[in-house]
């Protein structure tokens, strides 16, 4: 069978052996969210006929207004995860604690905990713009069959078994990795079905795409504001173009087919930026190394730190690993 038209569902399963615990368990797993992805998919495309644009009335622990299609995405992957028993625990950007999947019962010997970002990049929902859900898988550290415990959650992102992201835009893709290379699948909506489109995604070890928030300009550190100057420049393979969707997802994604970098930094309104460690960088990070790119916070690599609390954020440099070296240079000139 040609490799490009193996689906999903084929790909997980010869892969399983490939993964040294192969129990079958994770394979579950990347299923239940392959199951969740279509669901949401379904959701998402409709967004615009249905009442479901707009906010639902709520705010997240992060104080953000959550979006309708935020809450409904987050119901939808924690019901799939749920429902088939498959992880001791849940935590999620839309939710203030985890949730422990009834692991305090003898007979829940999962081994697994998921993190997720449900809808990432709320703010394009109502504007049709691309929007994805991202997800980090880790083995639990605390003994199977006892109760899941916040160090379950709060792992380095080293620790990662698998990590991936969906993206609802032109075409719906999920890209994953569990530490063998990057690869994405296409969704056919006519069958419903994921295709392997993208086989070995790698990031080009360069590019000419720098995606940051301008309009936080003034508010950046010295170093950003130099590494930015930089990049528009005429000089060399510059300047750089500037993409920026506002979708982390989205971003990523590009940049990882075209080359480029995307940066969230610190700044003087925000000391750590705004993107959270455990369901959005480390996530993007382990992809981001498994695709030959890099993962920083301007200094540290983003899968060496320990995270202390389940919602902390982290300024974020990612992408084309030379562009990143080159904005830590900066960094490291100016903090
Ligand atoms: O509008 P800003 O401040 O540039 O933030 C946009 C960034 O925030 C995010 O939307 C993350 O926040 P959400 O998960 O709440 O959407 C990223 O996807 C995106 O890159």
């Amino acid at each position: 069978m040609d490799k490009k038209n193996k689906t999903l569902g084929e790909f997980i399963i010869e892969h399983q052996t490939a993964f040294q615990y192969s129990s079958g368990e994770l394979s579950k797993l990347i299923n239940a969210i392959r199951l969740a992805a279509k669901v949401v998919n379904h959701e998402v495309n409709k967004a615009g006929l249905v009442d479901i644009l707009g906010a639902a009335g709520d705010t997240n622990i992060q104080g953000e207004n959550q979006q309708k299609l935020d809450v409904l995405a987050n119901e939808k992957f924690i019901q799939a995860l749920k429902n088939r028993e498959i992880v001791c625990g849940i935590a999620s950007e839309e939710e203030d604690d985890f949730i422990s999947v009834n692991s305090n019962d003898k007979q829940n010997q999962n081994k697994y905990v998921v993190l997720i970002d449900p809808l990432d990049g709320s703010s394009n929902i109502d504007v049709n713009v691309s929007v994805g859900t991202i997800f980090s898988i880790y083995r639990r550290i605390t003994p199977v069959g006892t109760p899941v415990t916040i160090e379950d959650f709060l792992q380095p992102g080293k620790n990662q078994v698998a990590a991936g992201y969906i993206v609802y835009g032109t075409s719906t893709m999920l890209v994953y990795t569990t530490g063998n290379g990057v690869n994405g699948f296409t969704l056919n909506p006519a069958i419903g079905t994921f295709y392997l489109s993208h086989p070995n995604m790698e990031f080009p070890e360069t590019g000419k795409i720098y995606s940051v928030n301008e309009g936080n300009y003034i508010h950046f550190p010295q170093g950003v504001k130099d590494y930015i100057k930089y990049c528009q420049k005429e000089e060399d393979d510059r300047p750089y173009t500037s993409r920026y969707i506002g979708s982390l997802v989205s971003d990523f994604h590009r940049n990882m087919i075209k080359g480029g970098i995307y940066m969230y930094p610190k700044s003087s309104v925000a000391q750590n930026g705004k993107l959270r460690l455990l369901y959005e960088c480390n996530p993007m990070a382990y992809l981001a190394e498994q695709a030959n790119g890099k993962a920083s916070d301007g200094y540290r690599r983003i899968m060496e730190i320990e995270p202390s609390e389940l919602h902390e954020r982290v300024p974020f440099f990612c992408g084309s690993r030379k562009m990143v070296e080159k904005a830590e240079e900066f960094m490291a000139l100016k903090p």
